[in-house]
């Protein structure tokens, strides 16, 4: 099933959009108790009898570091089992680009967390179109400067912005399983954002395969170019791994995948070949 054609698996019901407009601290404090995580049994439809009603769906857990191919790879596999995608990555990126935009200073934790207080983001998890909005503003363009990526590190550190997101993250993957279910990116979803997960994959590559794969996309052409870019994928490496607030690690029971000598086509199948008995027990 395409995430967008509209139609429902047996049994569960098609949202009809993708996006999912991410609320305001009111709405999200009366949502809190929201169908999360998966597991958790809610009252059978009318009309079915008494026992309880898991809903069906299915959360893949990609993690890994910058370059390393989570987008190329959770956006294909969410294609080929017909799931949504979500990029909580370009959540953080957008919290920095407002912040940036309003000249707050990024080393403020309690300013940068009053951004991402008083900022609506609006996420749209279709796998071929994934879009990220700010108060209503397409910021998909903004979100990929070189200046978003070098001060991302030290926003995402801030433990008062990770608690609101994964809360909006946590929300958007529940309303998913409805249709369902979702491939989730970023660095602690399968350690914090969705630990429950029955899929789990933690991609790496080389430091310098990451570096040239991003110039490359980047358009990038002189070695001193990847040169810069591999000391800036150094750099916030070492912030992502080392901040105190769900640093990026590796999840337990994660397919752990190096990349560096595979295409994506390969990284794709060998996900999906090591996950086939996981795949095949998920309702
Ligand atoms: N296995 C791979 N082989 C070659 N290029 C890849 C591979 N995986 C990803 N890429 C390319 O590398 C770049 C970065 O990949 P991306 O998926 O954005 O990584 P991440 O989300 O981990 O930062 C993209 O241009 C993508 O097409
Ligand atoms: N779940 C996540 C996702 C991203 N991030 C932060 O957001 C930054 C940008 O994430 P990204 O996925 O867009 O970065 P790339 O790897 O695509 O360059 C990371 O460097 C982390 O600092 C995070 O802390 N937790």
């Amino acid at each position: 099933m395409s995430p967008d054609d509209g139609s429902a698996s047996p049994g569960v019901t098609a949202t009809g959009s993708h996006d999912e407009v991410l609320r305001t601290e009111q709405q999200r404090g009366a949502e809190q108790s929201a169908v999360w995580p998966s597991s958790v049994p809610v009252p059978a439809p009318a009309g079915t009898g008494t026992a309880p009603f898991t809903p069906t769906g299915l959360v893949v857990a990609v993690d890994g570091p910058g370059g390393s191919g989570k987008s190329t790879v959770s956006r294909e596999i969410a294609r080929r089992l017909g799931l949504r995608y979500l990029d909580t990555g370009a959540m953080y990126r957008a919290i920095t680009q407002v912040a940036l935009e309003r000249r707050i200073d990024i080393e403020d934790p309690s300013a940068v967390a009053e951004v991402a207080e008083r900022t609506v983001l609006t996420v749209g998890t279709d796998p071929d179109r994934p879009s990220i909005a700010v108060d209503g503003d397409n910021v998909d363009e903004q979100i990929r400067t070189r200046a978003v990526t070098n001060a991302v590190s030290a926003v995402a550190a801030v433990s008062a912005v990770r608690s609101r997101l994964v809360a909006q993250q946590r929300e958007i993957i529940a309303e998913s399983l409805a249709a369902g279910g979702i491939v989730v990116e970023g660095r602690d979803i399968g350690s914090v954002v969705a630990p429950d997960a029955p899929v789990k994959v933690f991609l790496t590559a080389s430091t310098e395969v990451r570096a040239l794969r991003r110039s490359r996309q980047l358009g990038e052409k002189g070695v001193d170019d990847v040169a810069r870019t591999l000391a800036e994928l150094d750099r916030r490496d070492a912030l992502d791994s080392t901040r105190t607030a769900d640093p990026l690690s590796v999840p337990d029971g994660a397919i752990v995948l190096d990349s560096s000598a595979l295409s994506v086509p390969e990284v794709v199948d060998e996900v999906l070949r090591q996950s086939q008995h996981l795949l095949a027990a998920t309702p």
